[in-house]
């Protein structure tokens, strides 16, 4: 499922994934199982804290509870819309290394969840990244055609380690791989 689409994705892109690059953005998979208990006063408490995640995409099974809710437009502050639970659905979100490759185009999607004064919440993402001793960039394809490269090569190990050493807040994670335009 993954790679149908990732292909449509660069397909949209106009690059081709052959095989070595498909291995080379999901070769690990990391599933996690998140349990949210409910909290008697959900304004008081974070669930997770608003964030984009690290890797290519992820597949997001949730339970029927609710509570996850997606960031609707960059630089807007605070307009956030619940994606709410269907039965038999899966949720994908676009990660930020996608959003390093397509040299911004497609943008990583920021989302938190907010718990219920009622009821505990499941949710299982899986999230496919590449391995950490790939090294990530924006596609040369696109940079050629865009003229410049929004991001820079990074080693996705580093990027990693940056996502996981600071807590959340928003799309800084993404900052990890800027150039540092301030000099
Ligand atoms: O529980 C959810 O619906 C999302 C969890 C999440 O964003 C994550 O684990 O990265
Ligand atoms: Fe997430």
């Amino acid at each position: 499922m993954v790679r149908i689409l990732l292909e449509i994705l660069f397909d949209n892109l106009g690059v081709t994934l052959d095989e070595e690059k498909f291995e080379s953005l999901t070769g690990l998979k990391m599933v996690n199982m998140n349990f949210y208990p409910s909290c008697p006063n959900p304004e008081l408490t974070v669930g997770v804290g608003r964030h984009s995640d690290m890797g290519t995409l992820t597949v997001l099974l949730q339970d029927g509870i609710g509570g996850l809710y997606v960031k609707l437009e960059q630089g807007v502050e605070d307009e956030w819309i619940e994606i709410p639970p269907i039965p038999g659905a899966l949720v994908i979100n676009v990660g930020d290394t996608m959003q390093i490759l397509s040299n911004g185009r497609y943008k990583s999607a920021e989302h938190r969840v907010r718990t219920t004064s009622s009821e505990s919440r499941v949710s299982v993402p899986l999230f496919a990244t590449p391995k950490p001793s790939e090294k990530i960039g924006p596609l040369p394809q696109l940079v050629e055609s865009d003229g410049v490269a929004h991001y820079k090569q990074v080693l996705f190990g580093d990027y990693m380690k940056n996502f996981f050493g600071k807590a959340h807040e928003g799309k800084k994670s993404l900052d990890f791989a800027q150039y540092d335009d301030s000099a």
